[in-house]
C-alpha cells in the first residue's frame, strides 16, 4: 500500500489546468513537479529563479524526507538544473513547495506554465544522535579517502 502524504493545493489551477504530481509509470521513483506560473518566464544563461509548484506537502513522518532532483532531459540537453543542486524537503515543512531553477547552459530557456521542471523523490531518513569519542574502533579504510586508493 502506498504511504499517504498530506498535500495542500495552493493554486486553484492545480488538479485542473496543471495535473497533480503522479508517478508517470508503475516503476517511477520520482513525481514530476510543474511550474505553477501565469506566464512564460525567460531564464537567461547563468540565471536562477524560484518557481512555485502551487503545492505544499507535510510529510509529518520523521522517518521520511523528499528530495527535489533535476530531470535528466532538461539537465543534459538544456542545462536546466537546480539552483540548490538538490532540494531537501523536511518532514516538518508545511510551506509552499518551490523549485529553484538554474540555467547553467549557454542559451536562453523559456519556462512554460505547467512545464515539468524537476522531480520529487521520497526517501527514508534515519535521525541520529552523536556519541562523542576520543578514538574510533579500527576500520579497514581508516582515515584514507579522497582518492587515496588511486583511479584504476
Ligand atoms: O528545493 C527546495 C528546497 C527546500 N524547500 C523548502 C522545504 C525545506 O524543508 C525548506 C528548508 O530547506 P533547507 O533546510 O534546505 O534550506 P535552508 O536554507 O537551510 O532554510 P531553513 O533555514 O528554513 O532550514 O525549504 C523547497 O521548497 N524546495
Ligand atoms: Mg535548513
Amino acid at each position: 500500500m502506498m504511504k499517504k502524504i498530506d498535500l495542500k493545493i495552493l493554486d486553484s489551477r492545480i488538479g485542473d489546468r496543471f495535473p497533480l504530481p503522479v508517478y508517470a509509470t508503475s516503476g517511477s521513483a520520482g513525481l514530476d513537479l510543474r511550474a505553477c506560473i501565469d506566464d512564460a518566464i525567460v531564464l537567461a544563461p547563468g540565471e536562477t529563479t524560484l518557481i512555485p509548484t502551487g503545492l505544499a506537502v507535510h510529510i509529518a513522518d520523521t522517518g521520511l524526507a523528499a528530495m527535489v532532483l533535476p530531470r535528466s532531459g532538461l539537465g543534459h540537453k538544456h542545462g536546466i538544473v537546480l539552483g540548490n543542486l538538490v532540494g531537501l524537503i523536511d518532514s516538518d515543512y508545511q510551506g509552499p513547495l518551490m523549485v529553484s531553477v538554474w540555467n547553467r547552459g549557454q542559451h536562453v530557456f523559456t519556462i512554460e506554465p505547467g512545464e515539468r521542471l524537476a522531480q520529487m523523490v521520497f526517501v527514508p531518513i534515519v535521525q541520529v544522535e552523536f556519541n562523542v569519542v576520543d578514538e574510533f574502533s579500527a576500520s579497514s579504510r581508516g582515515e584514507g579517502g579522497f582518492g587515496h586508493s588511486g583511479r584504476q
